[in-house]
């Protein structure tokens, strides 16, 4: 998907991204801008003293990267890339630049410089388009740099040690990764967070705006260089404009925004460049025509989003991930020697899951992304594995019937199984093997929301919860993490607690957690000062709802209250579409908009309702047992 206009302008254009670093490429890959990864060999040994500032030194390690890859591919390649970008994050504390730990006491002096202050996160880019004549390599140089302030928290010396023993910090500019465990190290952000991960989008797509868009000259004379533009502007772009570097130059000059931004051309023979003052037209260079910006890309990446879906589930049920978990760069053949699978085939699919941005594929072979180590490997604390085979074996199949799911309103398990089930969750615990992956699934999610939902109330004044449906414990032992008085007991399906141990966590305190097995539909429920609802009130039609929410309800004494995590629709029921589309597997309940949510629990005696979007893929809602008998 190319949301932003500009990007589509590099859409017919052989880019490279001149960077090794799996984060910036899954930034990339995730706004569906398609690039080469081709790692620079530029070493990062610039003088750091002969820079009067710290965003001078990425900008120009940035711009030796992308040179040095361009140069390279103009030597070995037929066809010199377009666009080469090269970036380079770094982190400033009091002056003072701090690149990526050499070794654990590096990591740790480096983290104990940041412990409970601000510093600065600079990434330098540098785009270079290229342009060859006469098999000279002629280049153009426009580089940026974006600054994000972070600040960390007080942290204790055994947490920094937590932390570095984790491996993490040891490939990151500071010593910290704040899109994955460094994230709890940090107390606020201010500036583009995705600048700390490795790579400013929206100032790069900015920045492309005013390479591909230079203003008119209308504009020139009356608009106020005072900031750089703001992203409204690409709505208003045309494709149709013309652009080249000569008009470039003219908005350049008159860049005088604080972020830091200048267009140089170069042009060199095979090996170095030097400065020459030639223009190009970005336009047509290779004779393509500007349609391509215009590609339908939302609808071309619907339409493959099932092979995308299909890729990622057979490498995760291959276990590819598992395989290349904390490893060096692996070789298909080995991998494909390992799994058992056919090298062919497992090259195809290795390609394609870096194309897809969950591996990383250089020369020396395949390796992880920290996404894939993060939740694509089975046993990783934020695992989706779970879910990702019950979407294989599960939902896919069902999704399959989906034109009979429309056309007869129903559930299309026996097509897809060869058998109804009055009860969705008969299905689910028919066989100890389906009923241990059914668990491993909501394992994973609730895994992945527990802490959101955990800490979406104060919950503090509870004694006593009860996580109806609660499954394998997940947000249970979150709960009783964050509030240390309080005693949970999971109730649910004796199938399912005849197999809760198996997900206990490791090295916790479990005895404030306790597991009954019982029928929610049937059986008494335990006592509580707060009941819990985690993903069950969306899979039952209103009737079964009715007699839930009366147990409930009736169970609670005044004061108590019940925690319900669902994912709450915005009131046209249109959005998120993570929850529409699970609605299309036609269980007889449905999504609920808050409205609906307010509604349904106000009729069974619930007052003071309150409900916090996460912004995770549960939301929560509270509400307090009024003081009335039904
Ligand atoms: C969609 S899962 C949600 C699990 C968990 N609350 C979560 O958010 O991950 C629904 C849960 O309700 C449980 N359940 C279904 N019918 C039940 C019943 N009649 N009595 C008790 N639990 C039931 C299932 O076993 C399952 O664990």
């Amino acid at each position: 998907m190319v949301l932003n206009p500009v990007l589509g302008k590099l859409v017919s254009k052989r880019v490279v991204l001149a960077s090794a670093s799996p984060r910036r490429r899954e930034i990339l890959t995730n706004v569906g801008l398609r690039f080469e990864v081709v790692p620079s060999w530029f070493k990062e040994t610039l003088e750091k003293s002969s820079f009067t500032a710290p965003y001078e030194y990425a900008v120009e390690t940035a711009k030796q990267k992308a040179l040095e890859v361009a140069n390279r591919m103009h030597v070995k390649h037929m066809r010199t890339p377009d666009v080469v970008i090269g970036a380079d994050t770094i982190v400033s504390v009091d002056e003072q630049i701090l690149e990526k730990p050499v070794d654990k006491q590096d990591a740790y002096r480096m983290l104990s410089r940041l412990n409970g202050k601000e510093h600065s996160v600079f990434t330098g880019v540098a785009i270079i388009h290229c342009h060859s004549k006469d098999n000279q390599l002629e280049m153009e140089i426009t580089d940026f740099y974006e600054e994000t302030k972070v600040k960390f928290s007080e942290l204790s010396e055994e947490l920094l040690w937590e932390y570095i023993d984790s491996g993490e910090p040891m490939d990151k500019a500071g010593g910290y990764g704040i899109q994955a465990l460094g994230g709890m190290l940090v107390e606020y952000v201010h500036g583009d967070f995705l600048n700390v991960v490795g790579f400013p989008l929206n100032h790069f797509c900015k920045k492309l705006a005013e390479l591909y868009y230079p203003p008119s000259k209308h504009n020139i004379q009356h608009k106020k260089y005072d900031s750089i533009p703001s992203v409204d502007t690409f709505e208003n772009l045309s494709d149709g404009e013309s652009s080249n570097f000569t008009e470039h130059k003219a908005a350049s000059k008159l860049d005088h925004s604080g972020m830091r931004s200048s267009g140089a051309a170069y042009t060199s023979g095979n090996t170095s460049a030097v400065r020459t003052g030639f223009t190009v037209p970005l336009e047509n260079q290779n004779g393509v025509s500007q349609s391509a910006s215009k590609l339908p890309s939302k609808i071309l990446e619907l339409m493959d989003g099932f092979r995308a879906s299909k890729a990622l589930f057979v490498a995760s049920k291959l276990k590819i991930f598992d395989h290349l978990k904390d490893k060096g760069p692996a070789k298909a053949v080995d991998i494909a020697n390992d799994v058992g699978t056919s090298v062919c085939g497992t090259e195809r699919l290795l390609d394609a899951c870096a194309s897809l941005g969950l591996l990383e594929k250089t020369p020396q072979g395949y390796s992880n992304t920290d996404s894939a180590n993060t939740y694509l490997t089975s046993d990783g604390k934020y695992s989706l594995h779970g879910y990702i085979i019950h979407s294989n074996d599960h939902l896919w199949p069902l999704f399959t019937n989906l034109e009979f799911a429309v056309k007869e309103g129903s559930r299309q398990n026996h097509r897809a199984f060869g058998k109804k089930a009055d009860d969705l969750f008969k299905d689910y615990y028919h066989s100890q093997e389906v009923n241990q992956r059914f668990m491993a699934a909501m394992h994973s999610i609730a895994h992945l929301t527990a802490r959101d939902v955990a800490t979406a109330f104060d919950l503090s004044q509870f004694k006593s919860a009860c996580d109806l449906g609660g499954c394998t414990g997940a947000l249970a032992y979150e709960l009783v993490q964050v509030y240390p008085n309080l005693k949970v007991t999971v109730f649910d399906l004796p199938e399912v607690i005849a197999n809760t141990s198996y997900f206990q966590p490791s090295g916790q305190h479990t005895a404030p957690v306790t597991f009954v097995s019982g029928d929610f539909f049937k059986d008494n429920l335990p006592e509580a000062d707060l009941y819990i609802l985690s993903r069950v009130l969306h899979d039952w039609p209103d009737e079964k709802i009715h007699v839930l929410l009366s147990k409930v309800s009736a169970v609670c004494r005044p004061g108590s209250a019940l925690l319900v995590a669902e994912t709450v629709l915005d009131e046209q029921k249109t959005h998120p579409s993570v929850a529409v589309l699970q609605s299309l597997s036609m269980t007889e309940g449905k999504q609920r908009s808050s409205s609906e949510y307010k509604q349904l629990l106000e009729k069974y005696g619930f007052t003071d309702i309150q409900i916090k979007i996460t912004g995770n893929l549960l939301d929560a809602v509270l509400c307090f047992k009024k003081n009335l008998s039904l």
